[in-house]
């Protein structure tokens, strides 16, 4: 393949008409197990002493994530240069080689052997090198559970404005992904410091000050993870034709399902049970006594986001573009009105009963949170998308010196 040339239109030291001196660009890549998303982010740093500001974002997305193409690397990494080519037009000419570009990749690939992961990063990381964009050193990589949730923290703190001038009141956050869950949050007690174990604390400096914050990922924990863990399939040698039931599945339901490269056969109770009591006893098994309880986030509100939202607004609980404020009880009722009801249903998924279910108990059993919590649940901020991979973008220019 051929590198894309800078054009010579302009002489080096003149921008074009419309591109200001202090705008810059960076290029993230979330590599989710569930599917591959670009965001180019345009930034403005007016002054040293600011923040930089977002100017705007460029998102597209594709599905399935790479750990599909666990035995398919090059096809893995063409998904990915997809993607490229938009950055390509997205960026003036004369940025491309001081855009930085780098992909980091969270629990499907982290579930897959190590060679496998490897050959699919191997094979982006040349994708990136043949394009005309900076390649930093470890652009391409398995990013640590911690990092996800500081780094999504970041995001949405930063968006609402609270990580600039004085009286900061940071907000707490909820990711649910399909194959890990993290939890964030700045402790206010020193209460919760003592009682909270040594790795799920982790000091972070961004934007010149250091924040000491709770947060855990959970792998296993995502909501399709939790699905076969449910169904007793999560991390099993599958035989061929085995099937796996359950009573949160409609009564008449066989079918397939492809997670990470591997096919399921499941189905629902035929004989047995079905409904929400049965289901709820069959995924508090997979939750209970799990996950740490933090005392203190039960008195207090936290964005949601990723399928949290999805399926808030699956069932109609909030606007899909607008997103909206629920309470932790919500899903508890709306999960039972599915699961008795699933005849009703049978146009959704089939999975709809089992994941609002799995969101119910993993709040209230898992995390240990109220029913009257408020959750505020949202896609985007001032039209950015509420994804680790602003903050990532952040640490990486920082990294870079590109930004303050
Ligand atoms: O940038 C984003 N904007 C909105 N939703 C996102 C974005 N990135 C991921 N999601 C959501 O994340 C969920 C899938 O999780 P993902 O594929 O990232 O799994 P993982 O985090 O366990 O690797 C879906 O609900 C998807 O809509
Ligand atoms: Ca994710």
């Amino acid at each position: 393949m051929r590198r894309r040339e800078r054009p010579d239109f302009f002489p080096p030291n003149v921008c074009p008409i419309n591109a200001k001196a202090n705008t810059f660009y960076g290029i993230m890549f979330d590599a989710g197990s569930t599917g591959t998303r670009i965001h180019i982010y345009t930034f403005v740093q007016k002054s040293p002493e600011d923040l930089p500001e977002v100017e705007g974002e460029i998102f597209e997305s594709v599905k399935p994530g790479l750990s599909a193409y666990a035995d398919q690397p090059e096809k893995g990494a063409e998904s990915v240069k997809t993607l490229l080519d938009m950055a390509i037009d997205a960026v003036p000419p004369h940025l491309w080689k001081k855009t930085p570009v780098v992909l980091k990749a969270t629990a499907g690939l982290r579930l897959l052997s190590e060679e496998k992961a490897e050959a699919l990063l191997s094979e982006v990381k040349e994708v990136f090198e043949e394009s005309p964009f900076l390649v930093p050193e470890d652009s391409v990589g398995i990013m640590d559970g911690s990092h996800e949730g500081i780094l999504a923290w970041i995001t949405v703190n930063f968006l609402t404005g609270q990580l600039s001038g004085q009286n900061q009141q940071t907000v707490g956050i909820l990711d649910l992904g399909g194959a890990s869950t993290q939890i964030t949050f700045l402790p206010r007690f020193e209460e919760t410091l003592k009682e909270t174990p040594g790795d799920f604390l982790t000091s972070f400096e961004m934007f010149n000050k250091t924040y000491k914050l709770y947060t855990h990922s959970y792998l296993g924990f995502g909501l399709k993870a939790a699905r076969l863990a449910t169904l007793g399939a999560f991390n099993m040698e599958v035989v061929d034709g085995q099937m796996f039931r359950s009573s949160c599945l409609p009564k008449q339901l066989e079918a397939e399902w492809h997670f990470g490269g591997v096919k399921y056969r499941y189905g629902g109770n035929k004989e047995g049970e079905t409904g929400f009591k049965p289901c709820y006893l069959e995924v508090l098994k997979v939750v209970k006594g799990k996950l740490h309880q933090p005392e203190e986030i039960r008195g207090s509100s936290f964005y949601a986001f990723s399928y949290y939202y999805d399926r808030a607004a699956d069932t109609n609980l909030i606007d899909y573009e607008r997103g909206g404020v629920l309470e932790v009880r919500d899903f508890e009722r709306k999960a039972k009105e599915v699961c008795d009801n699933m005849e009703r249903y049978n146009s959704a998924s089939p999975f709809l009963c089992m994941d609002l279910t799995y969101i119910t108990v993993l709040l209230k059993e898992g995390f240990g949170f109220r029913d009257n919590t408020v959750l505020q649940l949202t896609k985007k901020v001032n039209d950015i998308e509420t994804s680790w991979t602003l903050g990532a973008t952040f640490y990486l220019l920082q990294s870079l010196g590109m930004t303050y």
